[in-house]
């Protein structure tokens, strides 16, 4: 019997910058690609099992977390990442054809889009009213439709050219021309990804309440184990004010000793501490390991310690005390 296709999901429609991520994932082009309009959509089709993964934005270098795909994986039946992706972000301003720019009186796009393009707009087009859109490429699809209220969309250059309903009326009007987006690709709990020696980890900890120094906690068990965090942010759990939790990318791989150890160190601080998992890093640059970090320290220093306790009787003899006489 042929093996079933592979089927992923991902923030839609076609041609987001969400698509062009799950576009790298070797297999992608043959395998099932089925769009959902926002991120929690796309994370309840894994949970429920009707895909086997979805890409969604995770970082972006100039707006920062995802907030919605923050919370989603933090939260509800665990997930995994298996890998990331890396696209470099490059938006242009497009229209009905006919329209220039001095007509738009409302614009629409993601709000991550909007927030990367805020001085080009406020110079070219101040007195303009921001549309959100649940994503760029349905902001811009969304002018083809007579229905919409606005006249102008933000969308990555793919979507114009691909529609000649849409005319480019700005290229390049990024603030930031060397901004760059990252993307997750989120699975169910399965089989870990090999350690590569180039590799990223991601956990959740929520922040242990009422207890002086407990974000300085965190991040020693890190740093004494000689692990480089890369991305660390504070989201509220949502349940009440003041309730955290800190999302943390890691260098490293689960299998590696020194990331082992910070894991079991973070669950001892935060025991609901979430294992979002162990995967290789898309720009390939591998981990750097100081000496006294390595596998191979760990396990000297896990030898020895296990000599001195087989060479020592650790539980003090029993010896029974004689009853009082009467
Ligand atoms: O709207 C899209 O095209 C997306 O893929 C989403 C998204 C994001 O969430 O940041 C991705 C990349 C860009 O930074 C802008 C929007």
């Amino acid at each position: 019997m042929p093996a079933s296709p592979v089927t992923y999901t991902f923030l839609g429609p076609e041609g987001t910058f969400t698509e062009a991520a799950l576009m790298q994932v070797p297999g992608a082009a043959d395998a099932i690609r089925i769009p959902s309009s926002n991120v929690n959509a796309a994370l309840d089709r894994v949970r429920e099992g009707s895909v086997d993964a979805a890409m969604v934005p995770i970082e972006n270098s100039v707006e920062g977390g995802v907030t919605a795909t923050l919370d989603a994986i933090a939260t509800g039946q665990e997930l995994r990442i298996l890998r990331e992706a890396l696209v470099p972000i490059s938006f242009v301003l497009v229209a009905r054809p006919g329209t220039r720019i001095g007509d738009i009186r409302r614009i629409s796009t993601h709000g991550h889009a909007w927030a990367q393009c805020r001085l080009w707009a406020e110079k070219n087009i101040p007195d303009a009213e921001y549309i959100p859109g649940s994503s760029t490429a349905a902001a811009a699809m969304g002018l083809l439709d007579d229905v919409v209220h606005y006249d102008a969309a933000i969308c990555a250059p793919i979507v114009a050219g691909e529609q000649p309903g849409l005319a480019v009326l700005a290229k390049n009007i990024g603030d930031n021309p060397g901004a760059v987006t990252r993307f997750v690709l989120v699975g169910r709990p399965g089989e870990l990804p090999e350690r590569t020696g180039a590799d990223k980890t991601t956990v959740v900890v929520p922040l242990p309440e009422d207890r002086p120094g407990a974000l300085m906690e965190i991040l020693d068990q890190f740093a004494t184990r000689g692990v480089n965090l890369s991305r660390i942010e504070s989201r509220p759990t949502g349940q009440y004010l003041g309730h955290y939790f800190f999302s943390i990318d890691a260098d490293g791989h689960v299998a590696d000793a020194r990331v082992a150890d910070a894991l079991a160190g973070l669950h001892r601080i935060s025991p609901a501490t979430r294992f979002l998992g162990s995967y290789s890093r898309a720009d390939g640059v591998r981990t750097e390991v100081e000496r006294h970090t390595s596998d191979r320290a760990f396990r000297a220093a896990h030898s020895w310690v296990n000599e001195i306790l087989d060479s020592t009787s650790a539980e003090p003899e029993y010896t029974p005390q004689a009853s009082p006489k009467s």
